[in-house]
Parts: structure tokens; sequence; C-alpha cells
């Protein structure tokens, strides 16, 4: 078996395609452009690779973009200060704080200080609340970008086996609660978890996001089962990899996102997503 890519760079693009169309839709009716504030902390190489991408998405769709770069020296107070006047700014839809943060900022603080209806990340203890209680509510990027994925592959998801490797606030855990919502049966691997290949070697759809290099051998994918790699390691040679032994894992499993180009793209997508509906729901 050859699995089929699933492209989540051309996803990622039709979905920024859609959203044009629909902010040129408000605008023709007189309503408010979306607006987004981006804030990044400190000059983290990935982390203004990231933000650089979000900002150029955002202004690609015609929403409004604010961007904040603040030094790494930029106290906690002095954050909070800033999230402050951007939740009672009526022109901003969502803000996007970039993790992680320098060490003497505290995130949980952070993240809560956004308003809810402006938490287009879906870090806020609020909207995770909700989602767990299947209120629609402002979803963490990375997983709503790969329940979008798994969607696009037509595979039904009530009953499968679902494993996800890495525990993340940003990608595991609220990855679990997805597809369990999906009707999934999920487990959840983390550095604990004993006899790792036993459970991945039945994963009917396998989400992998640890952060290491070929950190899953292709020979323990089951046959016909979706992979989604979520990580993305550059190796000394400059290429970008992700956390599953791509060649092998392609022989076996039906579907399969490819690093670049898979999970990535999607989470700028879904972060747009968000801020429309942020803009829709709680705001116009
Ligand atoms: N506030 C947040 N911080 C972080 C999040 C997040 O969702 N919210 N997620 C990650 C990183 N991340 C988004 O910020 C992110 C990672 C990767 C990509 C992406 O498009 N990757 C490309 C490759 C890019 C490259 O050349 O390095 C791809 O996979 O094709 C976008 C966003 C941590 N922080």
């Amino acid at each position: 078996m050859t699995a089929q890519l699933i492209d989540g760079k051309a996803i990622a693009q039709s979905i920024r395609q859609q959203l044009k169309q629909k902010v040129t839709a408000r605008q023709a009716a007189g309503q408010r452009i979306p607006g987004l504030a981006v804030i990044l902390v400190g000059a983290d190489p990935a982390s203004q690779v990231y933000v650089g991408s979000k900002r150029k998405a955002c202004e690609e769709v015609g929403f409004i973009s604010r961007s904040y770069d603040l030094p790494e020296s930029t106290s906690e107070e002095e954050l909070l200060t800033l999230i402050d006047s951007l939740n009672e700014d009526t022109a901003i839809d969502g803000i996007l704080v970039q993790l992680p943060l320098p060490e003497h900022i505290k995130e949980s603080k952070v993240i809560e200080r956004i308003r809810p209806d402006k938490d287009v990340d879906g870090f806020h203890p609020y909207n995770v609340g909700r989602l767990a209680q299947r209120i629609p509510v402002l979803r963490s990027c990375t997983p709503m970008g790969i329940m979008t994925l798994i969607k696009s592959t037509g595979v039904d998801t009530y009953g499968l086996d679902a494993v996800v490797v890495g525990a993340s606030n940003i990608v595991g855990r609220p990855m679990t609660l997805e597809l369990l919502l999906a009707g999934c049966t999920t487990t959840t691997c983390h550095r604990f978890t004993k006899d790792l290949k036993d459970k991945v070697s039945r994963a009917d759809l396998l989400v992998v996001a640890v952060g290491k290099p070929g950190f899953i051998p292709g020979s323990w994918i089951k046959p016909g089962a979706i992979v989604i790699d979520v990580g993305i390691n550059r190796l000394d040679n400059g290429r970008l990899v992700g956390d599953v032994d791509f060649d092998l894992a392609c022989e076996r499993a039906s579907h399969i996102t490819p690093v670049p180009g898979g999970v990535g793209p999607m989470t700028i997508a879904s972060l747009l997503e968000n801020t429309l509906f942020a803009a829709e729901q709680y705001h116009d």
C-alpha cells in the first residue's frame, strides 16, 4: 500500500480563499472587517517564522492585522496591560500571544487574561471546558486543523481506535478531546506510557506530537491507519522532518500528512477561521 498524502498546504489555501470571499461579502454588506492582534515576546527564530506566517495569512484574507513585537525583557505586568487594552479594543476580534513565552512570564496567567471571546488560540480554560461539553466554541488551532484534515479523507471517525502520542496543552490533550468528540476510542500516550509500540500499532488513527525526528518507526504503523504527524524538526542539514519515519510509514498507512506542508499550515488556517468565528458569534 502507498499512503495517500493529506495536503495541508492546499487545504489551508482553499480555506484562506473562502475566508477572503467572506471578508469581501462582509465589506459589501457594510460590516466591520475582522481584526487579529498577534503578540510576540522575544526573538525565538521559530516563533518569528510562525508569527510572520500568521500576519501574512491575516493580511491575505483581508483581516486587520495588528503586530506587537516586544523585547525579551518585557515584564509580565507589561504584557498583561497590553492584553487588557486589546480586550477593550472594539476593532480587535482575536488576540494571539505566541508561545513559548520567556521563562519569567507565566503562560497560564497570560492565557487567562485574554477575554474568552477573543481567545482565538482556544487555550482559555473557559473555552476548553465548553468544548468538553460539546458547546460550539473557539477551539485550539492545531487540533482543529487536524480535524479538518481528517474530515478531508472522507473516513468515518466513529468507532476508530485513535492514539495520540504527546500530551501537551497546545496539541496532545485538546487533540484527545477532539477525537473523543468525533466518536473515537482515544488513548493518550506520554513519557510514562508503557509499551508505546503496542499502543501505536493498534491505532486506526495516529496523531504524533513529540518533537523528536523519526520518533515513531514506520514498522509500528497499523496497515491502513491514518497518520497525522505534528512534529516539525529541523535537521543539521536544514531539512524539516516530522516525528514519524515518513518513508516506511507511507508503505503501511492509508493516509498520511507530510512535513512540511501538512499540519503546520492548518494551524494558521484554523486561527483565521477562529478570528472570523469570534467576529460573527461574539462581536457583530
Ligand atoms: N499561541 C500559539 N503558539 C504556538 C502555537 C499555537 O497554535 N498558538 N503552535 C505552535 C507553532 N505554530 C503556531 O504558532 C506553527 C507551527 C508550524 C507552522 C507551519 O506552518 N509550519 C510549516 C513549516 C514552517 C517552517 O519552515 O519552519 C509546515 O509545517 O509546513 C505554523 C504554525 C507553537 N506555538
